[in-house]
């Protein structure tokens, strides 16, 4: 599997996320938020966390606006896999490749912990490797983290099984304890906690491993 991880200025999990891909199999390569193209036949883009621009205007707002960001939207609408993890979570949903909006945090502080996820569904790429109900931990780390969309957004998500991961105890506010949501072809994930930064026992737990592992058999096999 080939895989782009997408690098703003104030990215700053960018490398935990190459590790934990190169650790699972694939072939990884940096891409600038300037560089307009995605380098030949990459399976994956992963978007990761961090504080881009500043999180300056909203979180994700100025990273959705950048070169690489509409070569990343004319990859999803080719069928091609992304992965966004906090502030890549929230700058999918800054460009239209996942509904909903992550507002900040209902308890207005920044948190940093540890959080018990449940898997929702398992037909997806980066959920093939686990059974619906699994429990995982991960860490979050962010101040903006709480999943909002409209009722009818809601009910679409829901009824189409495009929750990927809930909150065992919803930390910061997200409707229906949403943690991560799946884009309508369950090819584009966005997530707030960190699954890359739970992938060796040094960080403390490997749970992350399984989503790695799950999309790597599923697009090398495919
Ligand atoms: N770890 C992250 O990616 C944080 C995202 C964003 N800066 C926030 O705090 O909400």
């Amino acid at each position: 599997m080939r895989a782009a991880v997408v690098v703003f200025p104030g990215s700053n999990c960018d490398r935990d996320m190459a590790v934990a891909l190169r650790a699972a199999g694939a072939d990884v390569q940096m891409v600038w938020h300037k560089d307009a193209d995605l380098p030949a036949d990459i399976d994956l883009v992963a978007v990761p966390g961090g504080f881009s621009f500043g999180d300056y205007l909203r979180c994700g707002a100025i990273a959705a606006q950048s070169p690489i960001c509409k070569a990343v939207v004319a990859h999803a609408q080719r069928g091609g896999y992304v992965l966004g993890v906090c502030n890549g979570f929230q700058v999918l949903t800054e460009t239209g490749l996942l509904p909903g909006a992550l507002m900040r945090n209902s308890n207005l502080k920044f948190i940093c912990k540890d959080v018990d996820l449940v898997v929702k569904t398992t037909d997806s790429a980066f959920t093939s490797a686990h059974t619906v109900g699994d429990m995982v931990r991960y860490p979050v780390a962010h101040h903006d983290g709480n999943y909002s969309i409209d009722s009818d957004g809601l009910a679409r998500i829901t009824g189409d099984d495009r929750i990927a991961f809930s909150y065992a105890q919803n930390p910061n506010g997200s409707v229906a304890d949403i943690a991560g949501v799946l884009s309508e072809n369950r090819r584009v994930l966005g997530m707030m906690p960190h699954p890359e930064r739970a992938v060796d026992a040094g960080h403390g737990g490997t749970d992350g491993q399984a989503l790695f592992r799950g999309l790597l058999d599923q697009l090398v096999s495919a």
